[in-house]
């Protein structure tokens, strides 16, 4: 199992074929800014991909797993996990609705942005993001700015449950468990692409 601050004291496992990523709390700024929009992740990676994670922002309420392949949500009251309902991804309307950090943004995605009709633009804290494309709330996050593997692979699993995908700048899937990287430490991602029901530009 690798955890965002286990990682940050130095304790990294040897990571096999399989293992846990968690975020125990993802969206800081969101949770000392007290908006809700932050969570707690899991997520199980098989041979560098997630196949299973959840997502559960306790302040909102709102649960989202992924599981045998496919993408759920229930709702969290008084910890009771109401019933789990089938989500997944809007075919892109014309014009589509695109989903950004509310604290990291960047020049770099508003040039991207610009390459698309974009009717709204939503801010949105921690793995939600991810989460908000899979439930057919949102069509395009791109993210153009560092992130970790924890922060990122729960949410990946239940966007491409859901029947999205996420992707590096050069089209190829996110993979997870990346060690040893030439330019990057441990389990850093490249920038990259979620996407619902659109085939996302390349981004280089
Ligand atoms: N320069 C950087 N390097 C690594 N991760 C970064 C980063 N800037 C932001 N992040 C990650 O982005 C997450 C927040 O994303 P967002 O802005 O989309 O809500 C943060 O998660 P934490 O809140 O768990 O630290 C943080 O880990
Ligand atoms: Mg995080």
């Amino acid at each position: 199992m690798v955890a965002e601050e286990e990682a940050a004291a130095g304790r990294v496992p040897a990571t096999d074929d399989r293992f846990f990523l968690v975020d125990p709390l993802d969206g800081t700024k969101e949770f000392v800014s007290r908006n809700g929009e932050f969570t707690v992740n899991v997520a199980l990676i098989d041979k560098g991909v997630p196949v299973a994670g959840v997502v559960y922002a306790p302040a909102l309420g709102d649960l989202y797993v992924a599981a045998g392949g496919r993408a759920f949500q229930a709702r969290v009251e008084d910890g009771a996990v109401g019933a789990l309902s089938a989500i997944s991804t809007r075919a892109a309307p014309a014009a589509i609705t695109a989903i950004g950090s509310r604290s990291h943004g960047s020049g770099e995605t508003e040039a991207y942005l610009g390459r698309y009709n974009v009717g709204a633009f939503r801010p949105a804290g921690s793995s939600l993001k991810f989460c908000l494309v899979a439930c057919g709330e949102a069509d395009l996050y791109p993210r153009f700015g560092r992130t970790m593997e924890w922060d990122t692979a729960a949410g990946d699993a239940v966007l491409r449950a859901a029947g999205g995908k996420v992707v590096t700048t050069d089209g190829s899937p996110l993979l997870y468990g990346k060690r040893n990287q030439p330019t990057d430490s441990d389990f850093a991602n490249p920038y990259f692409i979620a996407a619902g029901g659109l085939d996302p530009l390349p981004a280089n």
